[in-house]
C-alpha cells in the first residue's frame, strides 16, 4: 500500500466504488454493533479474502444517507497510512430485510449499503477484556507508538478523529494497530469559521474544553483521549468514568486540579466555566494517583492530561517523549503474542450471558416450574410479607439504573424530568451492569433533561449517548447548538 507522506493527502481513488454487490461476500458472523451500523466478519467468495463489512444503518434516516457514513467514506478515501484502517470499497445489496430470521441465520447479507474494510482480529477494548490477557510494558509502548503515529498522520493532514477510545483501535495478529471509526472525524482544513460541535467524543475520553462548551478546538481534543487510553492501558481500567457531563468534569478536576487563569489562560471565557468551576481549589493529583507508573510513563501522561489544550502535548511531542526511547523499548509488533479474535461486541456479549446466568442462579428455585406458593397470610400482613421472588435481582435489561444525574457532585440539582431513558436513541436491550461511557455521538434529543450515561447497551444498545445539555439544566440555559432533535441537525454545526 502506498502511504502518503506527512502533510500530503493521497487522493488516488479506487476505481469501482459502489459498483459491486454485497453478494460477492458471505457473512461469517457479527463482530460489532455501533450506534450507526452493524459490523460483520465476511469472506469474499471469489478470493476467500476475509474482510469486515460495516452495514450503514438507514433505519433512522429520514434525511437520506447518514452524515456519519458520508464523513467516514470521504475521509477514509483520502487517508492512507499503515496505522489507519483501510476502506477497500463500498458494496450494496438489495437482499432480504433486516428482521428476516431466515436471513439472520444464513450467510447472505441483508439488504443495504456496506463499507468493506480490511479485517482486524481485535479491538483494543475487546482484547484487554479477555480473561488472562495482560499487556507487557514493551507491548503498551508498541501500541501507543502506533496509535500516536496514526493520529499524527491525521493531524498533519488536518483531520480530527473525535472519537478516540479503545474499541476504535483495531489490532491484527501481526501486532499492527489501526485507527478506525471515522464517523465523527472532521477535516479542520475546510472549517474556516471555527464553529464546531462540542458534543463529540465518548464521555470518559472527552476533554475538559469540550465539556466546558468549546466550539473552537483542534487536535488537542484527540490528545486528551489518548491520555485517557494510555492511563487505561497501564491502569487496567478506565480512569475517568463519569456518568454525566458534570460528573465527568468533576472527576477531571479532582484528578487534574481546578482550572484557573494561571494554569489555563482563557478558561474563564468558556460558556460553562462559571457553572462548573469547582467551588474550592483542587490540587492536581495525576502524579500522586498514578505513582506506581514508571517516571517516564508518568511524565508522558502528565503532559497528555493537561487541562489547557494549548499546553497539552501534540502527537509529535508525545512520540518524542523519553518513554519511547528508554528501556524497555517498544517491542516489534510481529513479536507480540497472537490471540484468539476478540472484539468488544463479543466480550460484552459473553459477559452479559454470564451475568444473566448468575442472576438466574440467584433466583429462588421454582417448584415444578411455578412461582412459589404464597404463604397464607391475613391481608394486613401481606403488605410486609412480599413473596420472595419479587425481591430477586432486577431483570431489567439495563440492570441497575444509573445514579441520578449530577451524582454527588457540587453542581446544583438537575432538572429531573425524564431522568433516565433506557431505550435512548431507539436502541433496546442491553448489556447490563457496569457503567459505560456514552458513545462519541450525542444522542437524539428527546426534549427532556437526561443523564449522560446509562449502562452500556448491546447491538446499538451501546448507543447510550452523552446527554444533550438540557436547556433548563444547570448548564445555565440555552447554549449555541443545543436543543437539537435529530442527528443531522445535531451535526449541523460540524
Ligand atoms: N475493520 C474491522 N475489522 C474488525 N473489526 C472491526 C472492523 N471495523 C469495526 N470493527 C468492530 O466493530 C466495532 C464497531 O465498529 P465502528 O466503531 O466502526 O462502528 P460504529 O457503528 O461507528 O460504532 P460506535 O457507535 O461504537 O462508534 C469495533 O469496535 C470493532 O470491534
Amino acid at each position: 500500500m502506498t502511504t502518503a507522506a506527512f502533510g500530503q493527502i493521497n487522493t488516488e481513488e479506487l476505481p469501482t466504488w459502489g459498483s459491486r454487490s454485497a453478494d460477492c461476500f458471505e457473512k461469517i458472523k457479527q463482530i460489532g454493533a455501533g450506534m450507526y451500523g452493524q459490523v460483520f466478519k465476511a469472506r469474499e467468495i471469489r478470493t476467500g479474502e476475509i474482510v469486515a463489512l460495516k452495514r450503514i444503518r438507514m433505519d433512522n434516516e429520514k434525511e437520506g444517507f447518514p452524515i456519519t457514513a458520508i464523513r467516514e467514506i470521504k475521509l477514509l478515501k483520502k487517508l492512507h497510512h499503515e496505522n489507519i484502517i483501510k476502506l477497500k470499497e463500498i458494496v450494496t445489496s438489495a437482499g432480504p430485510e433486516k428482521n428476516d430470521q431466515e436471513n439472520q441465520d444464513s450467510k447472505k447479507l441483508e439488504g443495504g449499503i456496506y463499507m468493506v474494510f480490511e479485517y482486524m482480529d481485535h479491538d483494543l477494548t475487546g482484547l484487554a477484556d479477555r480473561p488472562g490477557v495482560r499487556f507487557s510494558i514493551p507491548q503498551i509502548k508498541c501500541y501507543m507508538k502506533q496509535l500516536l503515529t496514526g493520529l499524527h498522520y491525521c493531524h498533519v493532514n488536518q483531520v480530527l478523529h473525535r472519537d478516540m477510545k479503545g474499541s476504535n483501535l483495531l489490532l491484527d495478529n501481526e501486532g499492527k494497530l489501526k485507527l478506525a471509526d471515522f464517523g465523527l472525524a472532521k477535516s479542520f482544513a475546510t472549517n474556516h469559521d471555527g464553529q464546531l460541535t462540542n458534543r463529540v467524543i465518548t464521555l470518559w475520553y472527552r476533554p475538559p474544553e469540550l465539556l466546558l462548551g468549546a466550539t473552537k478546538y483542534g487536535p488537542a481534543v484527540d490528545m486528551w483521549s489518548v491520555g485517557c487510553i494510555f492511563a487505561e492501558l497501564l491502569n487496567g481500567s478506565p480512569i475517568l468514568q463519569g456518568r454525566t457531563e458534570p460528573d465527568q468534569l468533576n472527576k477531571i478536576f479532582e484528578l487534574c486540579g481546578s482550572p484557573d487563569e494561571n494554569n489555563w489562560p482563557g478558561v474563564s471565557k468558556y460558556y460553562f466555566y462559571n457553572n462548573f468551576k469547582p467551588p474550592r481549589p483542587l490540587k492536581r493529583r495525576v502524579r500522586e494517583r498514578f505513582r506506581r507508573f514508571d517516571c517516564h510513563a508518568l511524565d508522558l501522561l502528565d503532559h497528555l492530561l493537561t487541562l489547557d489544550p494549548n499546553q497539552r502535548w501534540s502527537a509529535k511531542q508525545a512520540l518524542d517523549a523519553e518513554y519511547f526511547w528508554v528501556d524497555p523499548l517498544p517491542c516489534d509488533p510481529k513479536s507480540l503474542p497472537k490471540y484468539e479474535s476478540s472484539h468488544e461486541f463479543e466480550t460484552k456479549k459473553r459477559k452479559q450471558e454470564q451475568r444473566q446466568l448468575e442472576e438466574q442462579n440467584k433466583r429462588p428455585r421454582l417448584q415444578h416450574g411455578r412461582l412459589p406458593p404464597y404463604q397464607h397470610t391475613e391481608p394486613h400482613q401481606m403488605k410486609d410479607t412480599q413473596p420472595s421472588f419479587s425481591a430477586g435481582p432486577s431483570h431489567h435489561p439495563y440492570g441497575k439504573h444509573p445514579a441520578p444525574p449530577g451524582g454527588p457532585s457540587m453542581y446544583p440539582p438537575r432538572n429531573q424530568s425524564g431522568a433516565y431513558n433506557p431505550s435512548r436513541g431507539g436502541h433496546v436491550g442491553g448489556y447490563s451492569g457496569e457503567p459505560y461511557p456514552p458513545q462519541g455521538r450525542a444522542p437524539q434529543y428527546n426534549g427532556s433533561s437526561m443523564p449522560a450515561s446509562g449502562p452500556r447497551g448491546p447491538p446499538g444498545g451501546y448507543g447510550v449517548g452523552p446527554p444533550n445539555y438540557s436547556q433548563t439544566s444547570q448548564y445555565g440555559g440555552p447554549a449555541p447548538g443545543r436543543g437539537l432533535n435529530n442527528r443531522s441537525q445535531q451535526y449541523g454545526r460540524q
